[in-house]
């Protein structure tokens, strides 16, 4: 179980003081947006490169791009430990996992909420992670959507029947309200941008949310 705050919500003037926020989380969150892809724009390979050089955690991008077969293994060449692909914008999602590998991260692969998981499951081989969106990409604080928890249960059969290392990451209105039934669905990688950055101790927060996850699994 990991919980990975995403920087979404941080103060993006004091990026190195928000990173140290969330030294005690396993993961820095990352999210970069190209305003093609999804209608907001955030911070490109310039910028996570300078994040990745600072970040007391590994971090962990989330692509919501255009054309990742061509960028994606460029955020692990600038340090991501993890990359994470839309398949709805990739052209080869097999050969982009294998690349992201081939350049020592991680492979993950999103579905956004109107995404099916069916069609990828064949590719389940390939990949490090599938994130299940909990949300429309595109902007942190929106309504945690239920309704994709379905989706969640179906990715771990499928993990657990595959037999891999493979993590299943919920991201979008992930708190301490809802993170007990992502992870009863079967989720094991949680995102959280308001609830973590949203508080006044974000520690606190993140041990919160581990504690929630702890306890549910007991
Ligand atoms: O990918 C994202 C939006 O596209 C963010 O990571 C996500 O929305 C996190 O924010 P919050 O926890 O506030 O919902």
């Amino acid at each position: 179980m990991q919980i990975s705050p995403s920087i979404l919500s941080a103060d993006f003037a004091n990026l190195q003081t928000e990173l140290d926020r969330i030294s005690s989380a396993d993961w820095a969150h990352v999210d970069v947006m190209d305003g093609h892809f999804v209608p907001n724009l955030t911070l490109g390979l310039p910028v996570v490169e300078a994040i990745c050089r600072v970040s007391p955690v590994p971090v962990d991008c989330h692509l919501m791009i255009e054309d990742p077969d061509r960028w994606a293994p460029r955020y692990v060449e600038a340090g991501a430990r993890s990359a994470t692909f839309h398949v709805e914008a990739a052209r080869d999602p097999r050969a982009l996992a294998r690349a992201l590998r081939a350049a020592g991260g991680r492979a993950g692969m999103a579905l956004k909420p109107a995404t099916p998981w069916a069609p990828y499951a064949e590719l389940l081989p390939e990949l490090d992670m599938v994130l299940v969106m909990t949300v429309e990409p595109g902007f942190g604080g929106q309504a945690f959507m239920a309704d994709q928890l379905p989706k969640v249960r179906q990715v771990r059969e499928a993990v657990r029947r595959h037999g891999g290392e493979v993590w299943v990451q919920v991201d979008g209105g992930v708190s301490a309200r809802t993170i007990e039934e992502c992870a009863e669905a079967g989720a094991d990688v949680f995102v959280a941008g308001s609830a973590v950055y949203g508080a006044e101790d974000a520690a606190a927060a993140v041990g919160e949310l581990r504690d929630l996850v702890a306890q549910h699994r007991h």
